[in-house]
């Protein structure tokens, strides 16, 4: 009798929990949505034990499909979860600027309580980003980069005495982990005025907790992704962001960092600065744990997406000797325009350098896919469709730029897709690897001009080609929500 009532209770908990997935996923119909069909239990998304791809990517095939169908957007679902996947350029737009009002939030999950650096400028929404953002913007001015350029340069100096150590020792090149070294120095010094040193060390403490920042397990990323879907579950269970040390690591530096300020009596302009301005100014807009917040996402945005760019760049250059002796040929003539000087207007008048940047960011996109939150129910222009407040939006970035009717032969690098008539002929929204409207990144200004300078000092100097201890073809990386290199990318250099 006993195993009966188990049986029946089993059997009728299975119909009901079936039932319900089957009405969750009814939810894209019901809103006269196209959506692409869902499947018991995990709607769109593979089964996250067992997925061998980098979770990012699933929205590319998601993009691809709905592409394929002719769709300018579409619903799909993770787990039950309703998300609107944008397709059209023409839609992504309308979202991302002309009705940001609706879309202000990212959507992505933070936990200030129990994990009170994730509330930073990237993750927050609402009036505590407007308040953020317009305080941090006058960091990142043109004005303002041109400012720090004098010591970029001294950092890309340090650039090449490690590469030219490099060249004497073994003359093959980690170049991701020299890349995220040049970049943790510029952003230390251009941020808060430190010496990092990590071109010297890579071991330092402070190098090391950086690096520990971005160093997600495949688990990480799904629960992340998972908790941004399922905010307040996630939540109640505590789930953090990032692992404690490094909370407790990046209060410490900001702490020691406003301290030194003060006993000194500072003047740098820096983005330290301006959030010691802003604490001060009013104490209650900005806790030291939420100044700890910015300064951790601030390095984080930054030396990550940075050198993976300036990576994948030398590593295409490499295997295409042509791409890189026209880039020397450009320098040495921009060089000599400029009486061999190396200023800020000589850098930005690297124009064939810039295709090969553009390039680099189409098929590498750092960031695989951007998010927006619905943050009050938007009825869509001329459609009909009710986007309810809550829904998570998506922007399939790598998708995109890897779309075969706007980029042909996607896989190949060919830097002529950015020469000034097909950037031209070509809608904005095909390209968007720094995102776009007032969500964009802030540091696009300060991110170009380090990559640019970094890769002119390099081939300016340097010769580079792959070792044959490079995989080939590069995997990527699956557990990450950006683009990079799975193993090391060694590239072998000599004098130019
Ligand atoms: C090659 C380098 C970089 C790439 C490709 C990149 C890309 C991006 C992308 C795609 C976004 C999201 C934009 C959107 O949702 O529309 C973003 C946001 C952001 N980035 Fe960057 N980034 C880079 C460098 C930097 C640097 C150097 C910094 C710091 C100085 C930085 C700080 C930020 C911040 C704070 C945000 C959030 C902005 C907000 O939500 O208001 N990024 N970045």
């Amino acid at each position: 009798m006993l195993i009966l009532t188990v049986l029946v209770v089993k059997f009728l908990t299975g119909i009901a929990a079936f039932a319900f997935f089957k009405w969750k996923f009814t939810y894209w119909k019901r809103k006269n949505m196209p959506f692409i069909q869902p499947q018991f239990p995990f709607g769109n998304v593979p089964n996250p034990f067992t997925v061998k791809q980098a979770p990012g990517l699933i929205f590319t095939q998601l993009y691809k499909e709905m592409k394929r169908k002719g769709w300018p957007h579409g619903g799909i679902y993770v787990f039950t979860k309703p998300l609107y996947l944008l397709v059209d350029p023409d839609c992504i737009k309308t979202i991302m600027t002309k009705d940001f009002e609706y879309f202000n939030s990212r959507g992505i999950y933070y936990n200030e309580k129990d994990d009170p650096v994730s509330a930073h400028v990237l993750h927050v929404g609402g009036t505590k980003w407007k308040t953020l953002r317009s305080k941090l913007n006058p960091t990142f001015t043109a004005s303002k980069v041109k400012i720090f350029f004098p010591i970029m340069v001294n950092r890309a100096e340090k650039l090449l005495k490690k590469l030219w150590a490099v060249y004497h020792q073994s003359a093959t090149l980690d170049s991701y982990n020299t890349m995220s070294c040049f970049t943790i120095d510029i952003l230390g010094s251009c941020a808060f005025g430190l010496d990092c040193k990590a071109l010297e060390d890579d071991s330092s403490v402070f190098t090391k907790s950086i690096m520990k920042c971005v160093e997600l397990s495949k688990l990480r990323v799904l629960t992340i992704l998972m908790a941004s879907v399922f905010p307040k579950a996630a939540r109640n269970f505590k789930v953090r962001h990032y692992p404690k040390d490094i909370g407790d690591f990046f209060i410490n530096f900001v702490t020691n960092v406003v301290k030194q300020r003060q006993e000194n009596v500072c003047t740098r302009q820096d983005f330290m600065q301006q959030l010691i301005d802003l604490k001060n100014h009013d104490a209650e807009t900005l806790s030291t744990e939420e100044m700890a917040a910015q300064c951790l996402i601030f390095f984080l945005a930054g030396f990550e997406t940075s050198s993976i760019t300036m990576t994948f760049a030398l590593y295409e250059l490499s295997k295409q000797q042509k791409f890189q002796d026209r880039v020397r040929q450009e320098i040495t003539q921009v060089l000599a325009e400029y009486n061999n000087e190396i200023s800020y207007e000589m850098i930005t008048d690297l124009k064939y350098l810039n295709q090969v940047i553009d390039e680099t960011f189409r098929k590498y996109p750092a960031v695989l896919y951007l998010t927006r939150k619905c943050s009050k129910t938007y009825c869509e222009p001329n459609k009909n469709i009710v986007i309810e407040k809550g829904t998570l939006v998506l922007i399939p970035l790598h998708g995109i730029h890897h779309d075969e009717e706007y980029y042909p032969e996607p896989e190949k690098f060919d830097p002529e897709r950015f020469n000034d008539t097909n950037k031209k002929a070509r809608h904005h929204y095909k390209h968007l690897p720094f995102g776009a409207g007032p969500r964009m990144c802030i540091g696009q200004r300060l991110a170009l001009l380090q990559v640019k300078l970094g890769l002119f000092m390099m081939l300016r100097n340097f010769k580079f080609s792959l070792n044959e201890r490079t995989e080939e073809p590069v995997k990527l990386t699956m557990n990450s929500t950006i683009v990079k290199p799975e193993g090391e990318i060694w590239l072998d250099i000599c004098p130019a």
